[in-house]
């Protein structure tokens, strides 16, 4: 490992060529740089997967099923994936190849779009926690907010915009379904998430995991849960994503089938759900394999973000009972908590839990 000054000089070398990974890649690298390096202690227990799989919910069942497949994989895995929810495959499609030609643009032409800007609006970048993670991932991103603040969408490249624009209306009503099915299962008032303006908060997020040179030293997500109320994700063929099986204690791959998407419950559901619904912890595996990896992940979250609109257990789950088991909070904090740590794991469970 290099010394932290080397370190720090290395990792803003590699930023301000603004080219990311694929900058990498394209000069024709063969060995892995120092700040790509994950301990060997940590790489080390990567290779325990199993041969389960996630759940699965079929969208075309009849209702009360569909609610309670649902129920059951959001408490006992915090992670399934949807079939038959009416998506076009030729929709998914599209969005993925139109994320791949952003990232394959000429280096001249993509960095132009490199920042770290916290704007909303559009961003591309490698590593968001680049200089405070211990560990570069072999990944860059990119990153539109689309509400609660729409986007110029001139802003974003024109190589993908219409895709995804397109994308994030899709999901949106995909997610407005699970989100009632999901409020279904707890026994709320099925439009309790929306009412809460949870479909308001809308960020998509691309990665792009070109082939990497030495994928058994380094990783493309570390173990992390999404730390906010929900995510959608669909995937390339390439695979490399897991999810940790609490109930059963290992890592489970997810293995990419065309057209399905696979749902993640996060940090912030699991608080507004007092715990009855679990966020999955999940990973990603350094592409190993000739070919990039493409992932697009859409976030939802509350789109009111005053430091007055705070949310936390629903009080018609609490009881004498079942006590809250967190504290409520406002996004301005969750973001906080988020962004001060290295993406990891639970951080904001840890953060407002109760004693
Ligand atoms: O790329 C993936 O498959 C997962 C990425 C992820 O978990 C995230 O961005 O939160
Ligand atoms: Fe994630």
């Amino acid at each position: 490992m290099a010394s932290s000054t080397g370190r720090t000089i290395a990792l803003k070398e590699f930023d301000d060529a603004k080219t990311g990974v694929k900058g990498l890649v394209d000069s024709g690298m063969t060995s892995l740089p120092a700040i790509f390096h994950h301990p060997r202690a940590h790489l080390s227990m990567l290779a325990a997967t199993s041969h389960l799989s996630i759940p699965t919910v079929d969208l075309s069942l009849p209702r009360p099923i569909a609610v309670d497949l649902i129920r059951s994989a959001s408490r006992d895995w915090g992670v399934f994936q949807l079939i038959n929810h009416g998506i076009p495959l030729s929709t998914i499609h599209n969005t993925i190849s139109a994320i791949r030609s952003f990232h394959e643009l000429s280096s001249a032409e993509r960095s132009q779009f490199y920042t770290r800007s916290r704007d909303p609006g559009f961003s591309y970048n490698s590593n968001l926690d680049l200089f405070h993670s211990a560990a570069a991932t072999w990944k860059d991103t990119l990153r539109v907010s689309f509400s609660p603040v729409r986007p110029d969408v001139d802003q974003i490249p024109e190589v993908c915009r219409a895709a995804l624009v397109t994308w994030d209306e899709c999901a949106k009503d995909v997610a407005r379904e699970v989100m009632q099915m999901m409020c279904k299962g707890l026994g709320v008032d099925t439009k309790r998430l929306e009412a809460m303006t949870c479909l308001e908060g809308r960020t998509t997020v691309a990665h792009y995991y070109p082939p990497c040179p030495e994928p058994d030293r380094a990783l493309g997500t570390v173990d992390h849960t999404d730390a906010g109320l929900l995510a959608f994700l669909i995937q390339n063929q390439i695979g490399g994503l897991q999810v940790k099986s609490e109930t059963h204690k290992c890592w489970v791959d997810v293995k990419p089938i065309p057209g399905v998407l696979v749902v993640f419950v996060g940090e912030l559901l699991q608080i507004i759900s007092n715990n009855e619904y679990k966020s999955s912890c999940h990973r990603v595996m350094a592409n190993s394999s000739d070919e990039p990896r493409v992932s697009v992940i859409s976030f939802y979250n509350p789109g009111r973000k005053d430091e007055s609109d705070f949310y936390g257990p629903l009080s018609e789950l609490l009881s004498d009972q079942k006590p809250a088991c967190y504290r409520n909070l406002n996004m301005v904090e969750l973001n906080k908590v988020f962004r001060k740590e290295p993406i990891g794991n639970k951080v904001v469970l840890k953060y407002c839990k109760l004693p």
